[in-house]
């Protein structure tokens, strides 16, 4: 069974470390973002593992640290369907630390029902794209100044059947919860191509990416049915280790130091649709999350 998953993983390993070096990762106590927490801590990296649920948090950190042998592994707490929780994480990240050199966009939700973020945005455009927005825009400085550094956005495959609603963004007409989550992922994907255009020269690389299909607690709104396909497929599917290794790649191979804007999957280059190719619809999109955020970011 494990040759199996190999087969989907691509094959990638490197010794990079990331001494001196620090990470911020969203969504770090469960499933991909803990294994990449995981990984980065075991390369010598501050850890800031960015989380909602204080308690998983702190579980989370006690076994990555005891695991890597690493200290350097701190929790602090990030709420990304409430601005107010995303300012105060970042005014203490831009207080206390002196540099940010990795910032990972990973926390996400997928296929809830419908509901609204503290905001009242949709919850899962509002978690998945628009929270994450707002937090690299608050940190983005920070960031310019540590460079070289790197921003990785952990998208999905499920952006190829995404489509940015601009007349409808909070599906406030109609809601589909597969339709909305594709949408969070495709703006995850054309997000990370504007940016990617706006840090040119800053020494600030950004990346997206697919992890696989992964199992992990992300599947928890799927119908019973639905829960049990997902088990089924175990074999050919992906555990967190496995699904956390393209951003692992994103974040630290240097043969992609000089690549930024593109998409990834099994740890090499991937083919995103047309559609998140979109340089019009990008900036459409990069300008509506301004106005829904009340930020000015050229
Ligand atoms: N599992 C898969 O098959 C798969 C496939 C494609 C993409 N992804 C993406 O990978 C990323 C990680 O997902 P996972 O599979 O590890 O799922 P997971 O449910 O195990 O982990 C998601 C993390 O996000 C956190 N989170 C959710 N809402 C949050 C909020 N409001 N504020 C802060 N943190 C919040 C959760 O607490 C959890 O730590 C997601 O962005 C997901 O869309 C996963």
């Amino acid at each position: 069974m494990h040759s199996i998953r190999n087969f989907f993983c691509g094959q990638w390993s490197s010794s990079a470390r990331l001494d001196e070096k620090t990470v911020i990762i969203t969504g770090a106590n469960t499933g991909i973002g803990k294994e990449t927490a995981r990984d980065l801590a075991k390369r010598g990296a501050r850890v800031i593992m960015a989380c909602r649920d204080m308690a998983k948090a702190e579980a989370a950190k006690k076994e990555i640290v005891q695991d890597s042998g690493n200290q350097n592994v701190v929790i602090s707490r990030l709420d990304l369907s409430d601005t107010k929780s995303i300012r105060e994480f970042a005014e203490l990240i831009n207080k206390e630390e002196k540099q940010v050199n990795i910032l990972i966009n990973n926390a996400g939700i997928m296929m809830c029902p419908y509901s609204k973020t503290v905001d009242g945005f949709e919850m899962q455009f509002g978690v998945n794209h628009l929270g994450h927005f707002l937090l690299t825009f608050l940190l983005i400085d920070l960031i310019k100044r540590s460079a070289p550094a790197r921003i990785v956005i952990v998208a999905s495959v499920a952006h190829s059947w995404g489509s940015i609603r601009l007349d409808d963004i909070n599906s406030e007409k109609s809601y589909d919860t597969a339709k909305a989550y594709c949408q969070s992922k495709l703006a995850n994907v054309l997000f990370t191509r504007s940016l990617a255009k706006r840090l040119q020269g800053t020494g600030v690389t950004v990346y997206s990416l697919h992890p696989g299909v992964v199992q992990s607690e992300l599947w928890r709104n799927l119908s019973t049915p639905m829960q049990m396909a997902v088990k089924v497929s175990r074999p050919f599917t992906k555990t967190s280790v496995q699904g956390a290794q393209t951003s692992i790649y994103c974040a630290v191979a240097p043969q992609l130091e000089k690549e930024s804007g593109g998409y990834y999957s099994d740890c090499a280059p991937a083919r995103c649709t047309r559609a998140a190719s979109d340089d019009e619809m990008a900036q459409k999109l990069w300008e509506l999350s301004c106005q829904m955020l009340g930020i000015t970011w050229e």
